[in-house]
């Protein structure tokens, strides 16, 4: 299946359990993949007939910027379920990462794969 991509998405937000991560803003980095059939918008050279990746980012931005959830597992799957309930998506795969969370590690955070339910 072709796949309509978006790398390296970074947003700062509220994120965490602990309180000191309560009172800071902390980044968070998304990498989505979305199925996509590429070949109605190859032929028609139309916008309108994509899957708009600046759209599903912008939509992303606002809603990661305004979160305020405590676990990075919470903040994954509703970006999941607006990607999937908003946007023409069947399948999504989203790694969220917390960059510098844990000493010693570049990031931590979780990786999904969700499908719209029948
Ligand atoms: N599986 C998870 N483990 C942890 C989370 C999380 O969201 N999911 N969060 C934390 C803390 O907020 C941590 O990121 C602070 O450094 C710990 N473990």
């Amino acid at each position: 299946m072709d796949k309509v991509f978006i790398e390296a998405l970074e947003i700062e937000c509220v994120i965490g359990i602990y309180d000191w991560e309560r009172k800071i803003r902390q980044p968070i980095v998304l990498d989505i993949e979305m199925d996509s059939d590429n070949r109605k918008p190859a032929a028609s050279d139309n916008i309108a007939d994509t899957l708009d990746y600046k759209a599903i980012s912008k939509r992303l931005i606002d809603f990661v910027g305004q979160s305020e959830f405590g676990l990075v597992e919470t903040l994954a799957e509703r970006c999941c379920a607006i990607i999937l309930e908003e946007f023409a998506v069947t399948r999504v795969r989203l790694k969220l990462s917390k960059v510098g969370a844990v000493r010693g590690a570049k990031a931590v955070g979780v990786i999904l794969e969700r499908t719209r339910a029948a």
